[in-house]
């Protein structure tokens, strides 16, 4: 592997930047804005995210697509999961269909229901097999990844082959990547601890305590795993690093933008009014929606996933929200 493109210069595309940069991989970052580009170029730095990294020479950046993806063996998507269709449909006129395709985003897309593999699977019918996809995803902040912290993460693809090609290119002594052949468990836990993440905060800012932020992650990570099972999910994966793994992070860290929301909202403040103020995507807002459609439409009980919606979105107050989960009908404590 020689030429590697990154799609989107946010946070994450820059720590990978770092991480392949330090390998010595020719690297080309495609960012939509100019002084991003101008940044890295002249600089050597990203003005917009991650301000104070530094970033290897073989790193460069450019506003065109075409020549982002040009002559690259491997394109790394890094945008949202929202704009991952329209970044994608725009990138494929200029792919050879040799390329492998790795996907870092952690959602799951509204209304089609689908998680980022599986829409890039989707859009690049035709010029990229399946097997030729992948994903990397894991307990990852890329504050830490890009200041060189140590830190593992999982390669999962629809084909073994591709899996391990993901897995070499990225291994680093500090960015250790593990194997995982349950390319839908991993995606299914990446998305949806960043809802249970969105929870954890508002535990945190309306100071409901550490027995409610257990109680949270614990009956979370079986939510998680009920969507898994019914999807196809092996349940081992959840008790690993894009399950457990990336719920922990996510939960407790003090880089996490979804706890960062759901503690502004526990402190009582309004969803766009914490939102219009960060330059970072909070992917746990977006992918409550798509699971909670994805849930009635489906039929399976997710009430965290519900709580946090009505959090979000109709106004209920974290007491309130506190409340409904309480007071639901005594059960058992099943594991999904
Ligand atoms: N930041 C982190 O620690 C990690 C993030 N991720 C995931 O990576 C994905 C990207 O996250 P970040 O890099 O943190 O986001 P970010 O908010 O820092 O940056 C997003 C990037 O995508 C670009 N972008 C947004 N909308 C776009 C559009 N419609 N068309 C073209 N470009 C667009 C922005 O310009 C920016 O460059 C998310 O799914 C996130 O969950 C995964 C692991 C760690
Ligand atoms: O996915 C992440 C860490 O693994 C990043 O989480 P946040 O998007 O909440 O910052």
């Amino acid at each position: 592997m020689k030429n590697i493109s990154i799609i989107g210069a946010g946070s994450f595309g820059t720590a990978l930047g770092v991480v392949l940069g330090s390998k010595e991989y020719t690297v080309t970052i495609w960012a939509r804005e100019k002084e991003v580009v101008e940044g890295i170029n002249n600089k050597k730095f990203n003005p917009a995210y991650l301000k104070d990294v530094g970033l290897p020479h073989s790193v460069k950046a450019t506003n065109s697509l075409e020549e982002a993806v040009k002559s690259s063996e491997m394109i790394v998507f890094a945008t949202p999961t929202h704009a991952l269709r329209e970044v994608a449909a725009k990138v494929k006129p200029f792919l050879n269909g040799k390329e492998i395709i790795v996907s870092i985003a952690k959602g799951i897309e509204k209304d089609t229901l689908m998680t980022p593999s599986q829409i890039l699977v989707d859009v690049l019918e035709g010029t990229v097999l399946e097997d030729q996809i992948g994903v990397l995803t894991g307990p990852s902040h890329a504050e830490e990844v890009a200041t060189l912290k140590p830190t593992t993460v999982v390669s999962a693809a629809y084909s073994k082959r591709v899996a391990r090609i993901i897995q070499e290119t990225f291994m680093t002594a500090r960015f250790r990547v593990y194997l995982n052949n349950d390319i839908i468990g991993v995606e299914i836990g990446g998305a949806l601890k960043n809802i249970m993440a969105i929870a954890a905060g508002i535990v945190d800012g309306a100071e409901f305590g550490d027995n409610a932020k257990a109680a949270l992650m614990t009956r979370g990570l079986h939510e998680m795993k009920r969507m898994g099972a019914v999807l196809g999910a092996s349940m081992d994966t959840f008790s690993g690093l894009t399950g457990m793994g990336d719920l922990i992070v996510t939960c407790t860290s003090k880089h996490s933008r979804n706890r960062f929301v759901g503690f502004h909202i526990g402190q009582g403040k309004k969803l766009d009014e914490i939102t219009s103020g960060m330059n970072m995507v909070a992917e746990g807002v977006k992918t409550t929606e798509s699971v909670c459609q994805w849930s009635q439409k489906n039929n399976v009980e997710m009430p965290i996933t519900n709580a946090v919606y009505k959090v979000l979105f109709e106004n209920i107050s974290p007491v309130q929200m506190v409340e409904e989960l309480m007071t639901r009908n005594p059960k058992e404590e099943k594991m999904i």
